[in-house]
C-alpha cells in the first residue's frame, strides 16, 4: 500500500535532552508539504558534529531533537512543486543546500545558501514547522537532515540525486566529513584549490584531516605534514599519502613549538594549513605556521560555544591569512556526483573511512566507537534495528 501523502510511522534516535543517551521511539513522520522531500534513510554516517549538538554545546542545539547529517537514502515521496528529484530516486542529504537563487549561490564565491540557514537553524522546516512528532510532541530537526530516522523530510534544495550504482553505506559518508575535507583542498584553499608543489599542513587526522590529506596528494601537494596527538594517526596518514608526521605532544625539542617545526621543516612556513580539530589553541598554531606573505590557514574544526581565536595582529600584518569553510566550499547539488564518479572511478578513497559499523538499535555505541582512537567513520544500518 501506498504511503504517499500519508503520515509515516518508523524508528528513529531521539535526543529528549543534552548530554543523554538517545531512545529508539516511533516517530511519526509527516507528508512532504510543498518544496518539500520525503526520503527513507538507508545509512548515515555519525559525525562530532551531531556528538557535538548533542553535548549541549552547540549555541543552535534544541531539544527534542532527532540528529544525523551524513546520510544516504531512497525518495519515498515528493511535495508539490518538486522537480528535481522523484520517488525510487537515491539522493545523499545536504546540511549545506543549493537553491541556485538566492544572493549567496548567485555570488560564484561560497557554497553557503541562504534560502533556508535561519528555519534550518531553528529546526525546523521552511514553512516554520517540524514534520516529526513523538508521543505527541513535536520533536525538531537538525542541519535540515536529521537522518537518525527512518524516514525524514528534507527541503527540495536539501538533497541531491546519485547514481543508484553507487553504494548508499559509502556515499553517505559524501554528506559531510569526506566532502568538507576534500572540498577545502580542492576548493576553498588558494584560487581553487592547492597548488602544485604547495607545502602543507594538516591539523588533526580523523576522517576530515585525512580527505584534506587526499585533496592535497590529487593536486600534487610537496610536503603534506599530518600533526595528530594520537600516535595512531601515523599509518592513516601515511595510508591517505601524508609525507611526514608529527605528534606535537612527544616529538618537539627544546625550545620548539610546533609552528616553529613546522616553518623549519618547509623553509619558511606553509602554503597552506587546515585545522581539522576545532581545538581554537591548534588554530592559532595552523595560522601561526604558514608562511610569510602568502600563507592560508582554514578553519574546518568547530569550536565550542564560548570559545575564541586568538593571535598577534602582526601574523596578519605580514601576509597569513585566515579562512574558513563549510562543508568544503562544495556545493552539493552541482559538484556531488563529481565526487560520487570520482569514488566510482577509483579516483577517490571512500571505503577506506569506514572502520565501524553498528545498526540503528546500536546508535549510542557507534558514539562510543566514534572515541575509539582507531574510529574515522562509523556507517549505521538505518534498516536494521
Ligand atoms: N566545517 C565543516 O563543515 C565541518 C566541520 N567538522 C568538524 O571538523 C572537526 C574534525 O572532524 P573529524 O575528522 O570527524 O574529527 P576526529 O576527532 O575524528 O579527528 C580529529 C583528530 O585530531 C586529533 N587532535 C585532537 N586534539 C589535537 C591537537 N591538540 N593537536 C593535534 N591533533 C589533535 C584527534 O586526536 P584524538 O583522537 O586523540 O582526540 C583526532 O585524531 C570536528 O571539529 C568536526 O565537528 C566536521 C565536518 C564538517
Ligand atoms: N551551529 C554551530 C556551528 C556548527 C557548524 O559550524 N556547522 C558547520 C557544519 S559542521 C558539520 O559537521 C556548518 O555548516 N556551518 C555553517 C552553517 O551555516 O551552519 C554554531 O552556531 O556555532
Ligand atoms: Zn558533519
Ligand atoms: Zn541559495
Amino acid at each position: 500500500m501506498s504511503t504517499e501523502g500519508k503520515t509515516i510511522t518508523c524508528k528513529a534516535a531521539v535526543a529528549w535532552e543534552a548530554g543523554k543517551d538517545l531512545v529508539i521511539e516511533d516517530v511519526e513522520v509527516g507528508a512532504p508539504r510543498a518544496h518539500e522531500v520525503r526520503i527513507q534513510v538507508c545509512y548515515t554516517g555519525v559525525c562530532h558534529t551531531d556528538a557535538y549538538m548533542l553535548s549541549g554545546k552547540d549555541p543552535e542545539g534544541a531539544f527534542p531533537v532527532i540528529a544525523g547529517h551524513e546520510g544516504a537514502g531512497i525518495v519515498e515521496s515528493v511535495g508539490e512543486g518538486v522537480t528535481n528529484v522523484q520517488k525510487g530516486d537515491v539522493v545523499v542529504a545536504l546540511y549545506t543546500p543549493e537553491c541556485g537563487e538566492c544572493k549567496f549561490c548567485k555570488s560564484g564565491k561560497t557554497n553557503l545558501c541562504g534560502k533556508i540557514r535561519s528555519t534550518q537553524g531553528k529546526g525546523v522546516m521552511p514553512d516554520g514547522t517540524p514534520r516529526f512528532k513523538c508521543k505527541g510532541k513535536e520533536l525538531l530537526h537538525f542541519m535540515g537532515t536529521s537522518t537518525f530516522s527512518q524516514y525524514t523530510v528534507l527541503a527540495d534544495i536539501s538533497c541531491v540525486k546519485v547514481t543508484d550504482k553507487a553504494p548508499m553505506d559509502r556515499t553517505c559518508l559524501l554528506g559531510c566529513g569526506i566532502t568538507t575535507g576534500y572540498g577545502a583542498a580542492v576548493i576553498t584553499a588558494g584560487k581553487g584549490g592547492i597548488e602544485k608543489g604547495a607545502n602543507v599542513a594538516v591539523f588533526g587526522a580523523g576522517c576530515v584531516g585525512l580527505s584534506v590529506i587526499q585533496g592535497a596528494v590529487s593536486r600534487g601537494a610537496n610536503k603534506i605534514i599530518v600533526v595528530d596527538v594520537n600516535d595512531t594517526k601515523k599509518d592513516w596518514a601515511n595510508k591517505f599519502g601524508a609525507t611526514d608526521f608529527v605528534n606535537p605532544a612527544k616529538d618537539l625539542k627544546e625550545g620548539e613549538n610546533i609552528q616553529s617545526r613546522l616553518i623549519d621543516m618547509t623553509d619558511g612556513g606553509c602554503d597552506y594549513t587546515f585545522d581539522c580539530t576545532g581545538n581554537v589553541h591548534v588554530m592559532r598554531s595552523a595560522l601561526e605556521a604558514c608562511h610569510k606573505g602568502w600563507g592560508e590557514s582554514i578553519v574546518i574544526g568547530v569550536a565550542a560555544a564560548g570559545q575564541e581565536i586568538s593571535t598577534r595582529p602582526f601574523q596578519l600584518v605580514t601576509g597569513r591569512s585566515w579562512r574558513g569553510c563549510a562543508f568544503g566550499g562544495v556545493k552539493g547539488r552541482s559538484q556531488m556526483n563529481d565526487l560520487v564518479n570520482d569514488y566510482m572511478n577509483g579516483t577517490l578513497k571512500v571505503d577506506e573511512f569506514i572502520t565501524h559499523r553498528q545498526n540503528l538499535g546500536r546508535i549510542n555505541q557507534a558514539f562510543e566507537d566514534m572515541h575509539d582512537g582507531n574510529c574515522i567513520r562509523c556507517v549505521v544500518d538505518m534498516r536494521k534495528v
